[in-house]
């Protein structure tokens, strides 16, 4: 358990992924976290409701719980980011910790937007989080201590496995990880579908191909055998699986799948330059 007075200045799906996953991971109280958001007085009302989670509901506690909080998490969308940040700026303290999960913002144009020289944690976590299967990339500042480094590595390990990185990959992993999700969900999206379309009852395909999704990549990390081998076992010769795989390679589904991941981290930069244009 860590006893840090916890803030989060944003409460979407990103901020509730990281709470409930820290609740449930049994490393924060819920006593110890107060979350708030611009307007969306109804969204924080459920969110205390469901985690027992304290809510900012106006400017002069929104204020009150950034001077008092340990740890800042930074929650908001990147177009909201500056504004924000700047709301910020005189209202921190030395030895607090921020922590940003915006895709896109450099920690130079975080230090620029708060004017002063704090630890900074930039992160790109992913939704997974909830329920303690996240994947998060991490760099830090200069600024961020030993102690301050495990703090947030103890964290985002309660709520998945964490990797610290160079800044200059952050946009990758937002490639891989923070987006990721979403791809194996369109692929479900696309199985569902097609087991329907071929006569098996909505919520058998569902659950086949759930299972499937579970099933494999519970493999991959319980054998320690590569994709690819494990795709070969599956694979007999003249079989079905050949036969689909060589429809996926003659459409370059590869091709696709990096072409996706590429654009992905191509737009988290672009969205980090239109961040610091919208700066000077
Ligand atoms: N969703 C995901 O899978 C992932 C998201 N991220 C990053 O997380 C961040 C948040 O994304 P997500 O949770 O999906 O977004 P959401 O739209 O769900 O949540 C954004 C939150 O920010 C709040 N907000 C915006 N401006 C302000 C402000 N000035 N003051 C207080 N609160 C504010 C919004 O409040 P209100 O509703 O009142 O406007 C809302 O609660 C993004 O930067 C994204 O890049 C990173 C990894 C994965
Ligand atoms: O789509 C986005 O921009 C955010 C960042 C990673 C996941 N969601």
């Amino acid at each position: 358990m860590i006893r840090r007075k916890l803030c989060f200045y944003g409460a979407g799906s990103m901020a509730e992924a990281i709470v409930r996953g820290l609740i449930s991971a049994g490393l924060a109280e819920p006593a110890d976290i107060v979350m708030f958001n611009r307007a969306n007085a109804a969204r924080l009302n459920e969110l205390r409701d469901r985690y027992s989670v304290r809510i900012a509901a106006d400017d002069k506690a929104r204020e009150q719980a950034l001077r008092e909080a340990d740890v800042i998490f930074l929650c908001m969308k990147p177009k909201d980011a500056a504004d924000a940040l700047r709301r910020l700026s005189p209202v921190l303290r030395d030895g607090q910790l921020l922590i940003s999960v915006i895709a896109g913002l450099s920690i130079a144009a975080i230090e620029q937007l708060i004017g002063r020289r704090l630890p900074i944690a930039r992160t790109m976590p992913n939704t997974s989080s909830t329920i303690g299967l996240g994947a998060t990339g991490i760099s830090f500042n200069d600024a961020a201590s030993d102690a301050q480094r495990e703090l947030v590595l103890n964290m985002f390990r309660a709520i998945g496995i964490a990797r610290v990185v160079d800044e200059s990959l952050i946009n990758a992993v937002t490639a891989v990880s923070g987006s990721g999700p979403a791809y194996l969900y369109y692929m479900m999206e696309a199985m569902i579908d097609t087991a329907v379309s071929l006569g098996l009852a909505e919520d058998t395909a569902r659950a086949l191909t759930v299972q499937t999704v579970l099933g494999a990549a519970r493999m991959v990390l319980e054998t320690g055998e590569e994709p690819a081998e494990l795709r070969r076992k599956v694979t007999s010769p003249g079989g079905t699986t050949q036969a689909a795989i060589e429809t996926f390679e003659r459409l370059d589904f590869r091709g696709a799948v990096g072409q996706a991941m590429r654009r992905a981290a191509e737009r988290a930069g672009e969205m980090g330059a239109e961040l610091e244009r919208s700066i000077t």
